[in-house]
């Protein structure tokens, strides 16, 4: 996952190959709470791994079920119906499918055992209604006390005594602000059908029906069969028991598969955008997202448990469409609209406006930013396809996890061939945690930056400038790849060395270099499957680099791998001719000095404390002895690129050279 404060997305013009997908969110959550209720021991295989679902597995293990995980599958053992702790604090972020479902089930569980519960989320759960729950859970008899404002989280439920609970009478519930409400009855309310059946009846007209389906089906894998007329009226029939099916599988998330499917339609592509996990015989509404993305242009082929799409219409064709039915992957069309050859609007979802953030204020908001016509009301957001040329943007992304994922798809706006496009400024991507932490990583993984417009940041620089330091430090704030030129040059010199050729026979060097099987894994570095981390650092072998560098044949052998280093969605390449040779045409290039006696003092410090004796003056003149190498020989002499930005870290503190790098980066960005 991405935690930087910001992700730059390249300009990006195709897309293809195969994407995994996560496990549902809505599905992850009900199959946890069902078999924390249930009896037994329930195998969840393929459950999601996300902030939501975290939130609800630390409730449940708060709540004294015992949560075992081996391999990809957790062993969830249930309460058998019986509150093991009668008073407990719950944490849900903001996560709805934990909010809603655990206050009507603790709140059930605490009012006919004796028990009391706080559950609070995060700022903007506390700004998520949840009245309507309050009030058919207060029906039934049971106490819930609002710890902040009436009708919102933070909550307590139960008050420590047991209540005669009233399940004679339907219990009454809103439909219409979220179907939640609803469904939180639902999974909890079989816990008090001992008595007789228990009826609950929908006011109003209910939003988001298929989630209504989600839990129905679910409830029936933990053996309980729903009467219902419609959407209206449902009876949960007397002696309703949770019984664990043993072994339950979650499909792949059907919302987060709209980024894809909208990725195929959007994108060229020489293959298809292959999706696995969820397909067209999935159990979650989402899934017909897929109907919308084809009305506008979209070609998909599915099966069960896959999708494969392609272009199809281009430009996409605009639509209006009620999304009730698909609240959440709805919002990916609206950034469809942005390729569409005609306006597009999405009616009926006035639910967006409270969910992560206000949706259609957000979203109205972000696409005007990249240069669309937006219209928005109570319940419709309308989008222009852009008329003028594409804003490069700086997008806000509200800790929603659907505006950055959905927004990502505006860096495929060059739309024309050949032009460049311009990037699309993600802030805190790190909010895909709320259900798909790997999001862009996996974006990454199947499109094609448009030509050359990968950034490159160089760090060149003299030996012990701290040049190694500052790069991966400024790769780790931006999120880009990191590569360290000189340790292709070192693990150039160990393969000669365990090959035994002489590091002045430029031909046999030139020809190890251009097969040198490395693979960098985190810190770690291997050498045809040998870890040579530490080997790499050695002075000697710095030593050893110096001299191999010097050929220019290996120098040519290395050129391709190092630039096979600059994908999405950047590069900071540190080296001694990065921003000169290797990338001239580098957005930012810093050459990086200090004075030789602080370089030599630095070498020395860092040698001492790894226990290594060390000898100052010794390392002066081998540093003085370096650098006139380096910066004499005939083929990329360690010099500042012309255009190359200078700083002299003698006096400066690795934090205060970073803040300046990223200053000068910021000011060389379109945003
Ligand atoms: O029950 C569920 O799993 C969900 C229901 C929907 O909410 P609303 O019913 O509030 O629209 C949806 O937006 C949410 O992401 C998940
Ligand atoms: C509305 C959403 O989440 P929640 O489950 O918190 O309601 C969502 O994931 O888009």
């Amino acid at each position: 996952m991405y935690t930087t404060e910001f992700l730059d997305l390249p300009p990006l013009v195709r897309a293809g190959g195969r994407v995994r997908l996560p496990g549902s969110k809505s599905i992850s959550n009900r199959v946890l709470l069902l078999a924390g209720l249930a009896a037994g021991t329930t195998e969840v295989h393929d459950l999601l791994d996300s902030d939501d679902t975290r939130v609800m597995l630390d409730a449940l293990r708060l709540l004294g079920c015992d949560l075992q995980r081996d391999g990809d599958v957790l062993k969830v053992t249930g309460l058998g119906g019986q509150l093991s702790r009668k008073e407990a604090q719950l944490f849900l972020g903001n996560a709805g499918t934990a909010m809603r479902p655990l206050t009507a089930a603790l709140a059930v569980l605490a009012a006919s055992q004796g028990g009391q519960f706080q559950l609070s989320g995060v700022a903007r759960m506390h700004e998520r209604p949840i009245g309507d729950l309050v009030q058919a859970l207060r029906q039934l008899g049971c106490p819930v006390a609002d710890l902040g404002q009436p009708g919102f989280p933070p909550l307590q439920v139960g008050d420590g005594g047991v209540h005669a609970l009233n399940t004679a009478a339907p219990i009454r519930v809103r439909g219409d602000v979220s179907s939640q409400f609803l469904t939180a009855l639902l999974l909890a309310l079989p816990l008090v059908t001992a008595q007789g059946p228990v009826a609950i009846e929908v006011d109003g007209e209910l939003i988001s029906k298929p989630y209504i389906d989600i839990t129905l089906r679910l409830l029936a894998r933990f053996g309980i069969a729903v009467e219902r007329e419609g959407y209206q009226r449902f009876v949960l029939p007397q002696g309703s028991a949770y019984r664990t099916p043993g072994r339950i599988h979650v499909e792949g998330d059907a919302s987060s598969a709209s980024y894809f499917v909208a990725l195929g339609a959007i994108a060229g592509t020489d293959q298809p955008v292959r999706i696995e996990g969820v397909g067209l015989d999935s159990i979650q509404g989402d899934i017909r997202f897929v109907e919308a993305a084809q009305a506008m242009g979209a070609q998909v082929t599915g099966g069960p448990g896959w999708l494969e799409v392609q272009r199809g219409a281009w430009p996409l064709k605009g639509l209006t469409l009620d999304c009730n039915h698909i609240p959440d992957a709805a919002m990916t069309l609206a950034v469809m609209a942005l390729y569409a050859d005609g306006p597009t609007r999405l009616n009926n979802i006035a639910s967006w406006r409270v969910k992560e953030t206000d949706r259609i204020a957000a979203m109205a908001a972000e696409l005007r930013k990249l240069g669309a016509t937006v219209t928005e009301g109570p319940d419709f957001i309308e989008v222009q396809p852009l008329a003028g040329p594409w804003q490069a943007a700086s997008i806000h992304t509200y800790d929603d996890h659907r505006m950055a994922m959905c927004l990502s798809l505006a860096a495929f706006n060059p739309l024309v061939a050949g032009e460049p496009g311009v990037p699309v400024r993600i802030l805190d991507p790190k909010c895909v945690g709320k259900t798909f932490p790997d999001y862009f990583e996996t974006l990454f993984e199947v499109v094609t930056p448009a030509a050359d417009q990968v950034p490159v940041l160089t760090v060149d620089g003299p030996t012990a400038s701290g040049k190694g330091t500052l790069a991966s430090e400024l790769a780790r704030r931006l999120g880009f790849h990191l590569l360290d030129s000189g340790a292709l040059y070192r693990a150039t010199a160990l393969a000669a060395q365990d090959a035994g050729v002489s590091l002045d026979d430029e031909a046999p060097l030139a020809e190890l270099a251009g097969r040198l099987a490395l693979r960098f894994e985190g810190q770690r570095v291997y050498l045809a499957g040998r870890d040579i981390t530490d080997p790499l650092r050695l002075e000697s072998t710095g030593g050893m680099a110096s001299r191999v560098s010097v050929h220019p044949a290996v120098r040519q052998a290395l050129h391709q791998l190092q630039l096979s280093f600059r994908r999405a969605p950047g590069l900071v390449a540190d080296g001694r001719d990065m921003g000169t040779v290797v990338f001239p045409g580098a957005s930012l290039k810093v050459f990086l000095t200090a004075s030789v006696e602080q370089r030599a003092e630095r070498r020395y410090k860092q040698l001492i404390s790894k226990g290594v004796s060390a000898n100052l003056p010794q390392i002066q003149s081998d540093l003085r002895l370096r650098d006139e190498r380096d910066a004499n020989r005939s083929v990329a002499p360690c010099r500042p690129a012309e255009d190359a930005m200078l700083l002299d870290n003698s006096a400066m503190s690795i934090e205060d050279s970073v803040v300046q790098c990223l200053d000068w980066w910021r000011q060389r960005r379109p945003f």
